[in-house]
């Protein structure tokens, strides 16, 4: 299928340089086609010689991957309302653009892709320097794979002073460069040093939550550790990306990338999701590990249902997002206990929430509501992200924030970014939380946020 849409490519182009001519004004422009079924992971690798920004988002049960290359427009916002200020750029650039599909298939055409960081009040930008605190992009090149079928969406903001020829070549090259299929070998880092960064303050941080919860000051928080390794050489995002897919079932896979740095984790975690109004969010909260054998495996499950201390951890955010989920939406339904989720290495209490979202409220004004859930801050929310703030001494960046897309036919999906790592050259900080409630045990939280680890340092060489 490739090059059959060549000239027709061409001659939308020089129509949008009339036209912005016309208007005086720059104008954007979509085009979507359908190409031969693409590897997602080959795509992301090739786009590392056109612009060193690219974003990785997979569904969680594989059904849905978009793969961005460049960037045609990118939403910027940084105060505590930025995400009505995201919203609201994303309005602007769609009423001037000019947009040529004959699809319509979700994730396809306008679509944003990125994250929020965990707290925008959060003033330390180290080691995050390059992740603005919200960063949403509308991707120059962008594939869709859904429902088996894969397509190709070129987005370019168009100046009146641009020049048809030379912009034309430019498309036409990059998009031969992301289409022609290689062959490709998975390379994961090899680690030469690896470090926890102070465990024992980390617990004596969980003991010191556990007495303020009983003090009356909050009721849950949600506390991240730090792990940092070092690479013998620069990590290889691609291999990482495929070897996540390939060994974590029941996860979102995503990766953002920003001047060179990665973000990158594979978090079983959905904030909301939103198609033809029908609105998807989840409570997961509450941690076992997986045993060794079928009966041990059922065994453990049993013990995380019946465990007052995991039951508690989940049930403050089956509440809160109940409360918020009601706020916007109508027919809204939540079962009355939870069931088990079972990871590669960990299993969870899940409890999926579904309604209809009401006329007037976009995804946008869900993930406002929500985030964070009690499963990433706390209870109540605003005490607790204080809280956090205040004790927590990492930095948290993007971790446990809202990463996700969203398209110009309000469809979208955000996935809060746990079980991941920042990657920077030959050198990554993964990230790793649990839910402290009253009767939380420090050396047991310990436990269950190294195994929360495991997931990212597999894929990073180690075990
Ligand atoms: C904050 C994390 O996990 C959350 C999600 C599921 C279960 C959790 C728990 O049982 O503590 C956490 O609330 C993390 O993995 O970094
Ligand atoms: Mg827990």
């Amino acid at each position: 299928m490739l090059h059959t849409k060549t000239p027709i490519i061409e001659e939308w182009i020089g129509e949008a340089l009339q036209k912005a001519h016309h208007l005086g004004e720059p104008l954007f422009i979509s085009i979507v086609e359908q190409i031969d079924n693409q590897d997602p992971f080959q795509f992301f690798d090739a786009g590392k010689d056109i612009d060193q920004h690219r974003t990785f988002w997979q569904s969680a049960d594989s059904d849905f991957t978009i793969v961005g290359v460049g960037k045609a427009s990118q939403l910027y916002a940084k105060s505590t309302h930025r995400f009505q200020e995201v919203q609201s750029l994303w309005n602007q650039l769609q009423e001037n653009a000019m947009v040529h599909d004959e699809y319509n298939i979700k994730g396809t055409g306008m679509v944003a892709i990125g994250g929020f960081s965990f707290d925008p009040e959060q003033q330390d930008q180290s080691p995050w320097g390059s992740f603005l605190d919200t960063q949403m992009t509308v991707p120059a090149y962008l594939m869709t794979q859904v429902n088996g079928e894969s397509y190709l969406t070129i987005n370019a903001l168009i100046f009146p002073e641009d020049h048809l020829q030379q912009i034309s070549n430019q498309v036409l090259s990059h998009r031969e460069m992301l289409l022609r299929q290689q062959d490709s070998t998975t390379h994961l880092p090899s680690i030469k040093e690896a470090y926890e960064i102070a465990p024992n303050d980390w617990k004596n941080s969980v003991k010191q939550a556990t007495e303020d919860i009983k003090a009356g000051l909050i009721e849950k928080v949600v506390l991240a550790r730090e792990l940092r390794v070092s690479f013998e050489e620069d990590a290889h995002i691609a291999s990482i990306l495929k070897t996540l897919a390939d060994t974590q079932q029941n996860s979102y896979i995503f990766a953002y990338e920003s001047d060179g740095d990665y973000f990158v984790g594979a978090t079983p975690e959905r904030l909301a999701k939103l198609e033809e109004r029908e609105l998807v969010s989840t409570c997961l909260a509450g941690t076992i590990p997986r045993g060794r054998t079928e009966e041990e495996d059922q065994l453990f499950g049993q013990e995380l249902m019946n465990d007052p201390k995991n039951r508690q951890e989940h049930q403050f955010v089956v509440e809160m997002i109940r409360e918020a989920v009601e706020a916007c939406s109508s027919h809204v339904s939540i079962p009355e206990a939870p069931v088990l989720y079972p990871l590669k290495n960990l299993q969870h209490l899940y409890t999926p929430v579904r309604a209809k979202l009401d006329e007037g409220y976009t995804l946008l004004d869900v993930i406002e509501k929500l985030h964070p859930t009690p499963a990433l801050g706390g209870m109540p929310q605003k005490e607790s992200v204080e809280y956090i703030r205040i004790h927590e001494t990492l930095n948290r960046g993007w971790y446990a924030g809202p990463i996700g897309w969203f398209d110009a036919g309000n469809n979208g999906e955000f996935a809060v970014a746990i079980r991941s790592a920042l990657i920077q050259k030959d050198e990554a900080s993964l990230f790793a939380g649990c839910g402290v409630v009253e009767d939380s045990d420090p050396e047991a939280e310990y436990e269950e946020t190294s195994v929360k680890l495991k997931p990212m340092l597999s894929v990073l060489g180690g075990s």
